[in-house]
């Protein structure tokens, strides 16, 4: 009892959060921090068939905020990643 954090050789870490994202959580705010290439972006007129499928119901929860999860099977090689 009674030690404080500044007491642990810990580093110094510092994070500008924006007011309105004050509540969210670590991870979210890890997440949006990340630069996303230019051709990530472009990357969704290369998708197969059933990538596509698979992307477009996945675009569709994020852009109507639904939160879902997502599990996605297949064998190896097949574009799961991708
Ligand atoms: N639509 C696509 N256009 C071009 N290349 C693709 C496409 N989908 C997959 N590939 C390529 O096929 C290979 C296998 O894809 P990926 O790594 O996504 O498969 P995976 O199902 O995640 O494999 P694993 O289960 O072994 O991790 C990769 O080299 C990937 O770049």
């Amino acid at each position: 009892m009674g030690r404080s954090v500044k007491d642990f050789d810990l580093p110094i870490v510092y994070l500008i959060v924006a007011e309105d994202r004050l509540t969210e959580k670590r991870e979210i705010l890890d997440e949006l921090a990340v630069t996303v290439p230019l051709e990530d972006y472009s990357a969704a007129t290369t998708l197969n068939e059933e990538q596509l499928a698979a992307y477009d119901i996945i675009m569709d929860c994020i852009n109507f905020e639904q939160s879902v999860i997502f599990f996605i099977d297949g064998p190896g090689g097949t574009g799961k990643t991708y």
